[in-house]
């Protein structure tokens, strides 16, 4: 009765002597039953932010002409009647706010080739483009290829009528582009516009830069940033970095052109035979190998629990002008400030407060904790005066305890950064024996008494954070070295 099941459920034979009915067996397994389950099902915490992708991309080929002569009664020699081939896809990189690394980008792009042309004149179908999402801040570095073209942002509109289906891009005039683009700073056209259409732009071509940004050790994607052989080191020196910015939501840019599709013998001039047959043929999409990182919002991140006090000490280390109010959630968007030394300049930002169950999507949660990750160093901002004197809240300590907890609940190793701890409102009654007490509590990582308000140990802390992230020092608070009741 069970030899003509297929393999997959075979088992099922065996679970028929047992007492419980198969079928409830059958969907009823366990996760060790079920590994793609078990990967479905793991927790968030598993998650490795990946911040630094190489990426092969290839436009599709063009399709081939087609050689046909139609014959009639009234024509027997015929007349050539074969289409010309269809031009292959391109392949698009697009910004999108709802893309936070590069974990769902596929490591291999390729469109679609374009169909080949046909008798009674019918051209190939243009081949289907290949769209891949990145976040806010991509940067790209060009390994090998074509610098990535610009193209319009994607608006929604209706169809042309006389705009072949599938068609993404019209045309758009130079302002137009200029007023889409951030990152990308010369526009100009193209040498190679005979295999591209006047609506794209070819970006001025060259080393823009040579810094590398963003890319924290621990979070790279792990095959990229595994140890360092003399073939990367050759690599290295070939990528032309910062080659494009996406930074403005549904900004584009082409990194493969299709190529042009094949000359049907309708079209063709008279050739020789042998010239006539590589006319023929569609030419190949354009192919380029690239390196995307992410790009960090800023340098430090000011973390805390709400009314801490972040806002009020952005605007004292900086000239940032933060809304401050005496409820919780006055910030409901990073804000970023500049803190300018004689011979370096940092930004920080600060983040809306985290509440305990942020990772669950609690108070303003997940967002900002995404934020958080693209920040290299750590400021840990703590209310003294939370819980004295009848106060709503919990010790500094405990604050602190639950935002390293949720830190780690969102990401693994996001706590791990260099990082320093602001003890704010030194100035309120008790604050002082509760700072003493902190001290004791909290140890292997730096704590500064501010008075954020009255702008007190404010040098201290600014002084403090530049060698954090210059990587003079590199003190991380750990949970084991927080002692909590
Ligand atoms: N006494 C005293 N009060 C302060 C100090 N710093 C900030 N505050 C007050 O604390 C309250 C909250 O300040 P914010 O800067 O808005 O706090 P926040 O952490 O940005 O708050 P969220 O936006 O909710 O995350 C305000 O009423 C501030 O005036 C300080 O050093 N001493």
């Amino acid at each position: 009765m069970w030899g003509h099941l297929p393999k997959s459920l075979q088992h099922i034979k065996t679970l028929r002597h047992s007492s419980k009915s198969p079928w409830i067996s059958l969907f009823s397994c366990s996760y060790s039953d079920a590994p793609h389950k078990r990967s479905k099902l793991a927790p968030l915490q598993e998650r490795r932010m990946v911040d630094r992708f190489r990426l092969y991309a290839k436009g599709g080929g063009g399709g081939s002409g087609c050689t046909s002569t139609r014959r009639s009664r009234h024509d027997r020699r015929g007349r050539p009647d074969g289409g010309n081939g269809g031009r292959g896809g391109d392949v698009f990189l697009e910004c999108s706010p709802t893309c936070w690394d590069f974990s769902g980008l596929q490591p291999h792009l390729i469109a679609q080739r374009g169909g080949h042309g046909s008798s009674k004149n019918k051209i190939g179908t243009r081949g289907a483009d290949k769209i891949a999402q990145v976040p806010i801040g991509t940067v790209i570095h060009l390994l090998k290829g074509e610098t990535p073209c610009v193209a319009e942002r994607q608006i929604p509109k209706d169809l042309d009528p006389w705009e072949i289906p599938g068609t993404p891009i019209g045309d758009v005039t130079e302002s137009d582009q200029q007023s889409t683009l951030t990152g990308l700073t010369t526009a100009e056209d193209s040498d190679s516009s005979s295999s591209q259409p006047d609506r794209i732009v070819e970006e001025s071509a060259g080393m823009k830069g040579t810094t590398q940004m963003g890319s924290t050790d621990s979070q790279s994607s792990s095959s990229s940033s595994e140890s360092c052989s003399e073939d990367e080191t050759e690599e290295k020196d070939q990528i032309q970095y910062n080659v494009a910015e996406l930074t403005v939501q549904g900004q584009r840019v082409i990194i493969a052109c299709g190529g042009e599709g094949g000359m049907g013998n309708v079209s063709s001039v008279k050739v020789f035979d042998d010239e006539e047959s590589s006319l023929r043929v569609g030419l190949p999409g354009s192919e380029a190998v690239l390196i995307l990182e992410l790009k960090s919002i800023a340098d430090v991140s000011l973390v805390g629990m709400p009314n801490a006090g972040k806002s009020t000490l952005l605007g004292a280390i900086s000239r940032a002008k933060p809304a401050v109010g005496h409820y919780a959630f006055t910030t409901l968007r990073p804000n970023l400030g500049n803190l300018n030394f004689e011979d370096f300049s940092l930004t920080v930002a600060d983040v809306p407060g985290l509440i305990k169950g942020a990772h669950e999507n609690r108070g303003l949660g997940h967002a900002f904790l995404r934020h958080i990750e693209r920040t290299k160093v750590l400021a840990y901002v703590v209310d003294l005066a939370s819980g004295l004197d009848g106060r709503i809240g919990t010790p500094p300590w405990e604050q602190l305890r639950d935002l390293v907890l949720e830190l780690e609940h969102h990401l693994e190793g996001l706590s791990n950064r260099p990082s320093l701890i602001v003890a704010n409102k030194i100035d309120e009654d008790g604050a002082e024996e509760v700072y003493e007490e902190l001290k004791k509590r909290v140890q292997d990582v730096s704590i500064f008494p501010v008075c954020a308000v009255l702008e007190e140990g404010v040098p201290e802390v600014k002084l403090a954070l530049k060698k954090l992230v210059n990587g003079e020092t590199s003190d991380t608070l750990v949970l084991d070295k927080i002692t909590v009741d």
